[in-house]
């Protein structure tokens, strides 16, 4: 299977005024994609633009469909973009029942669909009586309904307790290891942490970065080292004198700021003491978030 998005160099108009500018990327198949930004920095506009609901320069390919302003089809792109609106009288069942009429699936889809997202037991109950939560789920269950091979999930966790947090984050990972594609947004950082293998950070409607999870937090810098050894205090010291911020952890654990790792292994070769271990310390992806949207804004200013 082929690649599942290729957008190119895609921009996004709201009457005369353009928020999304020159944004290109790609998402393959199996692959969870987190989408960072602050507020207003384009998200949503971008999972828009790339389901066809939105005009503007560029060309979008989604899950087979190519064109510069065509929506693909709800059997190919799932989306959870906003919380489920409709008419509070209809029954819940009712209106998965008829989605599911409509992309012509079989009837016994909805009590699937209903099991999978943990509303079997709905029975009668209308729109207007469901929680935030359960009509996030009700609107994921649309979106999975004819198995589509890319789902964009405009902060789905709004609403989400705990457990239906987790819920969600194992559905995802599902639909993935099953071959489809994700687009994810969520202010919650630990659950893209937890989820996404690659990072695409939108600030004032201009992709800023496109790495994979790992690169992300290793980029954002200064990178910082673990680093395990006999005579601490001894490496301690000279990695000061060396302009190198360290943090004692415990009696024979330091972590390292502001030295390179070449740097680090040839002074450890000189202290005489032991190393038993020397290992790259990623930041965890909220701070990776604010170091680069930083950077980024220092730069651009
Ligand atoms: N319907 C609209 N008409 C005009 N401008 C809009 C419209 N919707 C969004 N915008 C503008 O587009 C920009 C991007 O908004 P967008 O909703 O995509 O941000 P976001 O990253 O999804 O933010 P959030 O995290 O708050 O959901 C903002 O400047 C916003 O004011």
């Amino acid at each position: 299977m082929g690649v599942t998005v290729r957008a190119h160099r895609l921009g996004a108009v709201y009457g005369s005024q353009q928020r999304l500018f020159d944004v290109s990327f790609e998402v393959q198949p199996h692959e969870v994609v987190g989408v960072l930004g602050t507020n207003g920095a384009g998200k949503t506009t971008l999972f828009h633009r790339l389901l066809g609901a939105l005009p503007g320069p560029g060309t979008a390919w989604v899950a087979g469909y190519r064109g510069s302003n065509r929506a693909p089809s709800p059997h190919r792109v799932g989306a959870v973009l906003d919380s489920l609106t409709a008419h509070p009288g209809l029954r819940a069942r009712y209106l998965l029942a008829s989605w599911c009429q409509s992309l012509g699936l079989p009837q016994r889809r909805v009590d699937e669909l209903l099991e999978t997202v943990g509303l079997s037991t709905l029975e009668g109950r209308r729109v207007g009586q469901l929680s935030l939560g359960m009509r996030q789920r009700l609107a994921l269950a649309m979106a999975l309904a004819p198995q589509p091979r890319l789902l964009v999930l405009d902060e789905p966790t709004n609403g989400l307790d705990p457990l239906g947090i987790r819920w969600i984050n194992s559905v995802i990972i599902d639909f993935a290891a099953h071959g489809g594609a994700v687009l994810l947004s969520s202010h919650h950082l630990s659950q893209l942490d937890h989820l996404a293998q690659r990072v695409l950070l939108i600030d004032a409607g201009r992709l800023v970065t496109d790495e994979p999870m790992h690169d992300f937090k290793l980029s954002a810098g200064p990178l910082t080292h673990r680093v395990a050894c006999s005579r601490a205090s001894d490496l301690q010291e000279q990695l000061v004198r060396r302009g190198a911020h360290v943090l004692r952890t415990s009696t024979d654990e330091l972590l390292v700021t502001g030295c390179q790792v070449n740097e680090l292994a040839h002074l450890a070769h000189d202290y005489g003491g032991i190393i038993r271990l020397l290992a790259p310390e990623g930041a965890s992806l909220e701070t990776s978030f604010h170091r680069h949207l930083d950077h980024h804004r220092r730069s651009a200013a």
